[in-house]
């Protein structure tokens, strides 16, 4: 359980995440799916109950240790430098130009990219500057909020590619999403929150809302 405020933001989520594979947490808006990520690095505790990660609960793990394997690219990016390439330098300090211009071309951004301003990037370029830099780290578990929110349909289907063939090369992906047939595309998992509650799980094909096409 989450209580902040003397709300409730969830209860009663139980649920195993898989690892090498794609979960996504689908639901309304305000249902707690960002709540959920957070909670997976602790970026949120819980009132009541567990998260574990690894065989042991999270508040056992050093947190700086933990979000170097859990990262989460949030809703609204975060730029903490001037440039690109200082942003990408802030998952890991060296990297070689080769390597940044490798991770640029994973987000489907252009190697001159990285010179430019951070102040000067689009939303939907920011959002994918902090994906690469959390792939700079190289992560064990990627927590992604709403990744595609500001891209458009061609630049969201390369992130959802890149999605896929993260969760093959072994590392586990925990995405939320507004968008059932991304849900239905990508997910090894599908966890549907309502309302602070987990509602349904199970493989998309399972998924009441997903088969009905809603
Ligand atoms: N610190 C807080 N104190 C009180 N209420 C909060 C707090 N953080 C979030 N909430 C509320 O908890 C609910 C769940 O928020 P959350 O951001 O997890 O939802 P969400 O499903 O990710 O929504 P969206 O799809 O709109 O991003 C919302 O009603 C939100 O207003």
């Amino acid at each position: 359980m989450v209580r902040r405020g003397g709300s409730v933001l969830l209860d009663g989520v139980s649920c195993r995440i898989p690892g090498a594979a794609c979960t996504t947490v689908l639901g309304p808006s305000g249902a707690g799916k960002s709540t959920l990520l957070r909670l997976l690095n602790r970026l949120e505790e819980p009132t009541r109950g567990t998260v574990s990660y690894r065989g042991g609960p999270l508040p056992g793990w050093d947190v700086l240790a933990l979000r170097r394997q859990v990262t989460l690219v949030a809703q609204q990016p975060v730029l903490l430098t001037g440039t690109v390439r200082d942003e990408l330098r802030a998952g890991r300090r060296h990297l070689s130009g080769a390597r940044l211009a490798e991770l640029l071309e994973r987000v489907r951004l252009p190697a001159g990219y990285l010179g430019h301003a951070t102040a000067d990037l689009s939303g939907g370029e920011a959002q994918r500057v902090c994906l690469a830099r959390a792939l700079a780290v190289e992560p064990r578990v990627l927590l992604l909020d709403e990744p595609t929110a500001a891209l458009d349909a061609t630049v969201t289907a390369a992130v959802e590619r890149l999605v896929r063939e993260l969760a093959d090369d072994g590392v586990t992906l925990v995405l939320v999403s507004h968008d059932t047939g991304q849900a239905r595309r990508l997910s090894d998992l599908v966890l549907v929150l309502e309302d602070g509650r987990l509602v349904e799980q199970g493989p998309a094909g399972r998924i009441g809302r997903l088969r009905e096409g809603a």
